[in-house]
């Protein structure tokens, strides 16, 4: 897992006694002494819960219970959940499960490989599931109670083919139990490492990139700014396609939906490399129906009834309008001037330093106050991280990091192409890096139109955005019978038989959670 990879690599980046804060800037020096790391890169994410924190906590109205789930309504596993529950007349407990084994755990708990506990149904016919348990007077203790409720919260939320879907949740004793749907193919931090030179092809990144971009958009579209994204908290489905996890940093806030009307709001989006003039690249074969240049058009159609995602900048718009009378190329010149639902959280503002170290961005580093901005940061590092197998501003311990993420010029590694198409892709995709890793948020490709501006990037030039999910991903994980039959032999940390079968008991010795 990766995990154990991400420890080996990360181990003395996390050791908060010897960041050195001398060389960053005032306004972030006096706050970020409070700051609380842990030691691993898997878990990371740092926090400061001060009182300059403004995150706003609003109940949502668009709140979906655990209990409505459309997109997952003909699932075995959805279904097996509902009957369950149906059975307990609503009350589900740990008794109903069976943990198999420990898939991995976090600063704020443990997740465990479970199957629901029935009789009826054996063997390869169960579903698996992923049970994250917290225990909440620990967390308590620590300050961190209300990180999990946020989790929570937003889990409870999400319905999408790239996020998590929870299934049920429940307290038992003091302990908080959410189950979601298992991910048999680890994270892509650890898939990164089987990769030749450790880093994924132009192809796979683009792949993962897309499905984690839409996962975003939804997820902005939600209100939720997610700030933790990296490769280890995207993990791989049963089926090879992502789900985004770890929503305990994600700030949630109101987002009001605006119509604007299209042309003037993608007029002012800032548009692709315009070096990269030539054909859309062909691509792998297995990505191929979905990376087509004969979609990309009738893509720009759809996406005008979708909701997108636009901010209003008359400077701006000016600009793009000034470029369309000197006649620059625009495929939007052949849309409909159809008004678009804008639901981008522009306005959210926090003061948290949260994230982790490589993929802060400089306005939550230099104390600011920051918004949805910083996911289209991350975003830029992801990319690069995918592409390159490394972060860009990585320096020889936290301090030197923050530093140079503040003021060290973006640069790309050299790499040789193996052929001309693949140079152009890499140079599209450089593009897109140097316009998400821009410093001043507010100049950074997805502050005017959210996700939208980053899907008419070249780069994602012919990605057929609504059929992604129909495709066949770069890698498929094992079989899932494999796994199932796998899951009591030794490959994780093994429950012991006693706690297998009574994991109601587990009150009294818990020393695995
Ligand atoms: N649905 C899932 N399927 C398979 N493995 C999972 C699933 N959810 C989480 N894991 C694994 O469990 C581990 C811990 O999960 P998670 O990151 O959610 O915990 P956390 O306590 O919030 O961690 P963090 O310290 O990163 O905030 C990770 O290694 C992850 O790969």
């Amino acid at each position: 897992m990766a995990t154990s990879k991400a420890i080996a690599r990360d181990e003395s980046d996390y050791d908060s006694s010897s960041s050195s804060l001398t060389t960053l800037p005032e306004s972030s020096r006096s706050w970020m002494t409070n700051l609380s790391f842990s030691s691993r890169r898997r878990s990371s994410s740092v926090s400061v819960c001060s009182s300059t924190t403004t995150d706003t906590t609003t109940t949502s109205s668009l709140y979906l219970s655990s209990h409505a789930k459309p997109h997952k309504a003909n699932q075995a596993a959805w279904e097996a959940m509902s009957r369950l529950r149906r059975d307990s007349n609503g009350h589900l407990g740990l008794h109903h499960f069976r943990l198999l084994r420990r898939l991995g755990g976090g600063d704020l708990g443990n997740v465990y490989l479970c199957q629901i506990r029935n009789p009826l149904v054996v063997g390869s016919k169960q579903s698996l599931y992923a049970m994250k348990v917290v225990d909440r007077e620990a967390l308590s203790v620590r300050n961190k109670l209300q990180r999990a409720q946020m989790e929570k919260e937003i889990l409870g939320m999400l319905d999408h083919p790239f996020l998590p879907t929870l299934y049920a949740e429940f307290d038992a004793s003091h302990y908080s139990c959410l189950v979601m749907e298992f991910c048999p193919g680890g994270d892509l931090y650890a898939s990164r490492q089987r990769q030749p030179g450790k880093r994924f092809s132009i192809q796979s990144t683009k792949f993962y990139a897309a499905e984690t971009l839409l996962a975003m958009e939804y997820l902005h579209m939600m209100g939720i700014v997610y700030r933790d994204l990296k490769p280890e908290n995207v993990l791989v489905r049963e089926d090879g396609h992502i789900m985004l996890s770890d929503f305990d940093l994600s700030l949630k806030c109101d987002v009001v939906p605006k119509l604007l009307r299209s042309k003037s709001s993608f007029k002012n989006t800032p548009r692709g490399s315009s070096s990269s003039t030539t054909a859309h690249p062909a691509c792998a074969a297995p990505m191929q129906s979905c990376f087509s240049s004969a979609s990309f058009r009738s893509k720009s159609k759809r996406e005008n009834r979708v909701i997108t995602i636009i901010r209003e900048n008359a400077g701006v718009q000016k600009q793009q309008e000034q470029k369309e009378d000197e006649g620059e190329e625009d495929v939007d010149d052949e849309e409909d001037d159809e008004p678009e639902l804008v639901a981008e959280p522009i306005n959210a503002k926090s003061m948290s330093f949260v994230g982790t170290h490589e993929y802060l961005a400089p306005e939550v580093i230099s104390g600011q106050g920051h918004g949805s901005a910083v996911d289209w940061w991350t975003f830029g590092v992801f990319l690069y991280e995918m592409l390159y197998g490394r972060t860009p501003f990585k320096g020889e311990n936290n301090s030197k990091t923050l530093l140079n993420i503040l003021k060290q010029p973006l640069a790309f590694p050299r790499i040789a192409a193996s052929s001309s198409k693949e140079y152009e892709e890499m140079v599209r995709v450089q593009d897109l890096i140097s316009k998400l890793l821009v410093k001043n948020p507010k100049k950074r490709i997805g502050s005017f139109t959210g996700s939208v501006e980053i899907k008419r990037h070249e780069f994602f030039r012919g990605v057929n955005w609504a059929l992604i999910r129909s495709i066949r991903p770069p890698e498929v994980p094992a079989d899932m019978n494999k796994i199932r039959s796998s899951s009591n032999k030794v490959l994780l940390p093994k429950l012991s038989k006693k706690d297998r079968d009574q994991p109601y008991r587990i009150t009294h010795n818990f020393d695995y959670f």
